[in-house]
């Protein structure tokens, strides 16, 4: 295994579940590639009318069990070995969550808070002129991911309706409300791992008010924050990519949502109503009950994992534990939630939003809220089942669960000939 892929990483946790299984070798060989994935260079008009290039890929990892499905990602640090692992991830992600798409994802080496508006909506657009003939409401579906969201959406949306000559509000989710959006995407990743600790609530042993920390304050983040507050728990320790506050009284939310909604860090919250300055790479070790990684890849670590004081961990970042920092959280009696589970609330809401834009016929809030729980406390209850009958961690019991749907998809297909159709 080379040490640096995350692929590689990912791979792991398809191998443990594998051998809980009876599966055709073959099955698992053909997980263990990308279908396709695109890299273009796209070169936008900055705004001083010079021209800029950016890296941006594409990947359809797998199609066995519908079209493919996944976010878009502006990072600086992107590679394509993130977005084959991502679409590697929602793979899996769909297949848990019985969702008729295989997994994709897509992304673009950019800092976005280095252009203005007017950029960005330049390169939100070129991605789609680059990525039109792979994407496609029965091909591919992209959606929001980190640094993207409805705005973008929107603009991507407007730029594949114009070349394809029609509106087609389903090849992309996340969308604003105005153009086919669906009620209930905005919160839905947070709402999703809010009802799965609900519902497990008893079996995890969780108590009234649980002391909650949360690393990343975007989407996932200030979502979960303000659902678990609204619930009675209370949000001791958040933090950003600029820093982190603290306060042992429990934060408060509307302080912290403020500063982010004028652009600034939670960090600037600090010295006010008893929130105090931490370092952002001590959050992991916050004295608390439940810790949400809501930021990135590899967050919780061999350098970090065994300072974890909370019971319960709720991955709604894709990826936030190495595999090495899963060995020694299991034998600490830490419970995580994983990822393809804990944050397929987002892509479940993605799918009401494909549905609605195909039937032209759109649910309540509350229906969406509704059918999001269902699907979430069924799935969940499932893979609890799993993890109790097979004495496997959930991340594990998650693999597994999806592992069958998928091998039962591909023999179904047929596996003569593999990435031919
Ligand atoms: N938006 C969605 O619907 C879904 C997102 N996810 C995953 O959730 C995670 C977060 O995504 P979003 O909330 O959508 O992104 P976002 O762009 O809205 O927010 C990302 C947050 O992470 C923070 N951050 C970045 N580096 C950090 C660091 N080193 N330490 C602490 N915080 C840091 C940023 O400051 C920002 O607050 C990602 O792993 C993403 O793939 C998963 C499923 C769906
Ligand atoms: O909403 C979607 O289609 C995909 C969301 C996503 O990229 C993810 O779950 O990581």
């Amino acid at each position: 295994m080379s040490e640096d892929s995350l692929l590689d990483h990912a791979l792991v946790r398809l191998d443990q579940a594998a051998s809980h299984l009876s599966i055709d070798p073959d099955v698992i060989e053909k997980l263990k590639y990308a279908r396709e994935t695109t890299k273009v260079r796209l070169m936008i008009r900055m705004d001083d009318g010079s021209r800029k290039s950016f890296l941006a890929w594409r990947c359809r990892y797998d199609d066995t069990r519908g079209p493919t499905k996944g976010g878009i990602r502006f990072h600086p640090a992107s590679t394509a070995d993130e977005v084959e692992t991502l679409a590697f991830w929602m793979t899996f992600k769909c297949a848990v969550m019985n969702l008729p798409y295989g997994g994709g994802k897509g992304a673009v080496q950019v800092d976005p808070r280095t252009l203005s508006k007017a950029e960005l909506e330049r390169l939100s657009r070129a991605y789609i002129q680059a990525f039109a003939r792979i994407i496609g409401p029965d091909r591919d579906i992209p959606a929001p991911d980190v640094y993207t969201n409805s705005m973008i959406m929107g603009w991507m949306a407007d730029e594949y309706a114009q070349m394809v000559g029609q509106a087609e509000p389903a090849v992309i989710t996340g969308k604003p409300i105005a153009l086919g959006g669906s009620l209930g995407r905005g919160d839905a990743t947070a709402r999703g791992g809010f009802y799965l600790v609900r519902h497990l609530a008893e079996n995890l042993g969780l108590g009234q008010t649980m002391r909650v920390a949360v690393q990343g304050f975007g989407n996932a983040g200030q979502h979960i924050a303000r659902l678990l507050a609204g619930d009675g728990h209370k949000v001791v320790a958040v933090s950003d990519s600029e820093g982190a506050v603290y306060s042992e009284a429990g934060l408060h939310m509307d302080m912290l949502l403020d500063a982010k909604a004028e652009g600034r860090s939670v960090a600037s919250t600090a010295g006010q109503g008893g929130h105090e300055c931490m370092p952002a790479a001590d959050l992991t070790g916050v004295d608390c009950d439940l810790l949400v990684p809501a930021a990135l890849e590899n967050m919780i670590h061999v350098g970090n994992a065994a300072s974890v004081k909370a019971t319960l961990v709720l991955e709604l970042a894709n990826g936030p534990v190495t595999p090495e920092a899963d060995a020694i959280l299991a034998q600490n009696n830490v419970i995580v939630l994983p990822d393809i589970l804990a944050n397929a609330g987002g892509v479940t809401v993605s799918y009401f939003e494909w549905v609605q834009n195909r039937q032209g016929y759109y649910w309540t809030e509350e229906e969406i809220h509704d059918k999001l729980r269902v699907i979430m406390e069924r799935e969940g209850r499932a893979v609890w089942d799993v993890a109790r009958a097979k004495d496997v961690t959930m991340r594990t019991a998650a693999y597994v669960h999806a592992l069958g749907r998928l091998a039962e998809a591909i023999e179904a297909h047929g596996t003569q000939n593999f990435f031919t159709s």
